[in-house]
């Protein structure tokens, strides 16, 4: 466990703690993830003048200042009473993007009140119209995009959430974002029935772009792009939904293959070191989202511990692509990586 980890745990309430940290069943997938991060080796190009470097990446519009956005996760006012707010604000402060779960804990406006750039992450909710008045909401808050998580037609098996008992928010939390036309807050519906059509509905209902998170097989990667997505995640869901699926940067060269340049290809799931972010550059990603290190930053020091948590990546990335022989993020190929 990284000393940042640490000191989360030491903060968090310990059945807080196994929430955030834990996966699905035997947390293969969980494990998984850093693993397969771990086993890449970077093979450095030398002599090539790489001078100033250019961390900055465009994604639908929006300039971000390095291609690291923040991953959609739940509950961040469990993690520290700045909750979601105080995520955005060290967003803003890193100017890059932050993907607001559904299960978010303060209300979005509040969030993007903040000027951090902002994507609404959405489940598919079964109920259509339900779905449009939250999407309608996120729109007129300035989301700037809509992440659709599509790998969960079912909740994952979460064994240390089963163990303690750990299956809904403590009095006096609720998912802000999840209130209906009357101000009722609904519970989040999980639908095994829904498909492609779901996301022709989805496109008819916005002009954001749409992107979906969960892909892992490329010909789910191929219909994506088929049926008008704008953007895919590689994801896994941090090893939470399926454990035994592919590691995250296992599955990205076939879903860079795929795609073929068609939409931006994003990853996520063990992203821990400037390295893990320049291997999955290299090998074709947009950019990468951070899940957990982030509520480790929140948990162990608030916004500021988020913000510092943005800038170790930063500073690591930029140190990192220096010594592999790139000044800009897409100068790496997938020959750099063994
Ligand atoms: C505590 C926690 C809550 C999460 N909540 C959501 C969520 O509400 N929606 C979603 O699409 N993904 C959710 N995820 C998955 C993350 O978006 C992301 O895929 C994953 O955390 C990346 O892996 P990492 O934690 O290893 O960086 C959650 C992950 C964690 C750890
Ligand atoms: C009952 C809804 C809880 C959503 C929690 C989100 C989460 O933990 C995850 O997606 O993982």
């Amino acid at each position: 466990m990284t000393a940042l980890a640490e000191r989360a745990r030491a903060a968090l309430d310990p059945v807080h703690w196994d929430f955030f940290a834990g996966g699905a069943g035997e947390e293969r997938t969980l494990r998984a993830n850093e693993e397969a991060f771990s086993r890449r080796r970077i093979v450095p190009r030398v002599l090539r003048g790489v001078g100033d470097r250019d961390l900055s990446t465009e994604l639908f519009g929006t300039r971000l200042s390095m291609p690291v956005l923040v991953a959609p996760t739940a509950f961040h006012r469990l993690a520290h009473p700045a909750g979601e707010v105080g995520t955005a604000g060290a967003v803003a402060a890193s100017d890059t993007v932050m993907v607001v779960s559904m299960a978010a804990t303060q209300p979005v406006e509040d969030i993007t009140a903040t000027g951090a750039a902002v994507w609404f992450q959405l489940y598919p909710q079964p109920d259509d119209e339900f779905q449009r008045h939250v999407v309608k909401r996120a729109e007129a808050a300035g989301c700037r995009a809509l992440v659709v998580t599509v790998d969960s037609p079912v909740f994952g098996r979460r064994e240390r959430d089963r163990r303690n008992g750990f299956d809904d928010l403590p009095d006096g939390y609720t998912c802000e974002n999840m209130r209906d036309g009357e101000g009722r807050v609904r519970e989040i519906g999980f639908d095994p029935t829904l498909g492609w059509e779901h996301v022709h509905r989805l496109r008819a209902s916005t002009g954001l772009p749409i992107v979906l998170k969960g892909v892992l097989h490329p010909a789910d990667a191929r219909l994506a792009v088929e049926h008008g997505v704008d953007g895919l995640i590689v994801s896994n869901h941090g090893g939470r939904q399926l454990d035994g699926a592919i590691a995250t940067v296992d599955a990205l060269p076939a879903i860079v293959r795929a795609v073929d340049g068609r939409i931006p290809v994003l990853v996520d799931g063990g992203v821990r070191r400037g390295a893990d972010i320049a291997v999955a550059l290299a090998l074709g990603a947009t950019a990468v989202l951070i899940g957990r290190p982030i509520i480790w930053g929140l948990a162990a020091g608030g916004p500021s511990g988020v913000r510092d948590v943005l800038e170790a990546f930063r500073d690591e990335l930029d140190h990192v692509l220096t010594l592999a022989g790139a000044a800009r993020p897409s100068d790496l190929t997938a020959d750099q990586v063994a």
